[in-house]
């Protein structure tokens, strides 16, 4: 099991840490840099396509504006990462030149994948770069990223390139061999765990945050991108990029690294799309009877349901939906905004229909813009 959905995937995502290119002496490191792209080349021979989501930019960035620190402030990071992502882009055109492949730049932010035709045009970039045999390196557009339109690390930006683009497999470099029952910086006792089948919350807890001067999400942004693109059925494999050829030898079929298996089921994209890239504006609470006509019996949702409303929003937003106890049971995009809802919260259809202006009513949330979680 653990084999085919390795040695089988076809189309890869190969995220890179900046934990693995950093140089304390040049901020960048050359030498690793070109050996990944070798390797990244022998992936590509075996006959998969490949993009790399790549970090770097703030570590290369330092070195140049003179830095002694990973910048604290979003303007320092920004002004680092927009002289470090030239450097970068030059670094990897130069290592993949050398092995006769070319390379394109792709800078994305939330922005970007938040907004459904532009999330389509990405995803038309994108494969039209791989059919003319490019790979993408990819990295947040870190420059014009303000808080709310970041993605904010590049494991979850990797986790959504890859439901992008409906890759079969989603490789997470960094400098350490996998994941661990804890830290292994900070417990020597942790042990590697090969195989996960399901990310509960034990394995949540054990991943861990980063501890080096140059890792931005540590083990807890990795696990959460692997449930992330898990939920659409890719599996991610975490390995450690600083021990050479063991890329291209673990997807041969050697042993290495923690996988992650996704679900078998691959959940509808656009529905991963509300799910895992929308970012709720709001919060639906529901009774009883709604949560059981969502969850078991899949239909729409109806503003009877509707015990209350949390936030504002506009109508097309999306929204997450919880039941009696709190918990988040659905989400999805709504119909109306928080305002209307507010006054139609509990009544039933044929009296909102009454009332002037909604006399289309049908439902506040349509099931195939709901997705239950
Ligand atoms: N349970 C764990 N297993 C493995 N590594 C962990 C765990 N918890 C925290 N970490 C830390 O996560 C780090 C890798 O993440 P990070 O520093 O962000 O690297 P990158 O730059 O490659 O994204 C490891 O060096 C390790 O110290
Ligand atoms: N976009 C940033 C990296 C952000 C990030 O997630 O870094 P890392 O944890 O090293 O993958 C950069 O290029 O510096």
């Amino acid at each position: 099991m653990r084999d085919e959905v390795i040695t089988q995937a076809r189309r890869v995502v190969v995220k890179i840490g900046s934990s693995l290119i950093a140089s304390r002496e040049t901020g960048l490191s050359a030498e690793r840099l070109e050996r990944l792209a070798k390797e990244i080349a022998e992936i590509r021979a075996q006959g998969r396509e490949v993009l790399v989501v790549s970090s770097g930019a703030v570590v290369s960035g330092i070195k140049k504006l003179g830095l002694r620190e990973y910048p604290k402030s979003l303007p320092v990071k920004q002004a680092a990462a927009a002289v470090g992502q030239s450097r970068l882009m030059w670094a990897y055109e130069k290592a993949f030149e050398r092995l006769d492949l070319r390379v394109a730049q792709v800078l994305l932010t939330h922005a970007d994948l938040a907004d459904r035709r532009r999330f389509l045009n990405a995803r038309h970039t994108l494969t039209t770069l791989i059919e003319f045999g490019v790979v993408p390196i990819i990295n947040e557009n870190d420059t014009v990223a303000v808080e709310e339109i970041r993605v904010g690390d590049n494991d979850t930006l990797a986790a959504q390139v890859a439901h992008l683009i409906d890759a079969d497999l989603l490789v997470i470099l960094s400098d350490v061999d996998g994941l661990f029952t804890a830290d292994p910086r900070k417990d020597p006792g942790a042990t590697l765990i090969p195989l996960i089948h399901e990310i509960t919350e034990d394995i949540e807890q054990r991943a861990g945050l980063s501890s080096t001067f140059e890792g931005t999400g540590g083990m807890a942004t990795k696990v959460r991108a692997a449930k992330k693109v898990g939920e659409y059925g890719v599996p991610t494999l975490i390995l450690n990029g600083t021990h050479q050829r063991l890329l291209p030898e673990v997807l041969s079929g050697h042993p290495g690294g923690s996988l992650f298996l996704g679900r078998e089921r691959r959940m509808n994209s656009r529905k991963h799309w509300i799910a895992f890239t929308l970012r709720p504006r709001g919060q639906v609470q529901l009774d009883q009877g709604a949560v059981e006509a969502l969850v078991r019996k899949g239909k729409s949702l109806l503003a009877s349901g509707i015990r209350d409303i949390t936030g504002q929003f506009d109508a097309g937003d999306p929204v997450t939906c919880t039941g009696p106890d709190g918990k988040e049971c659905a989400k999805g995009l709504v119909n109306f905004s928080s305002a209307i809802l507010i006054r139609i919260k509990g009544l039933k259809t044929a009296d909102i229909q009454k009332i002037p202006g909604l006399q289309e009513y049908e439902e506040v949330i349509h099931r195939d813009n709901l997705v239950i979680l």
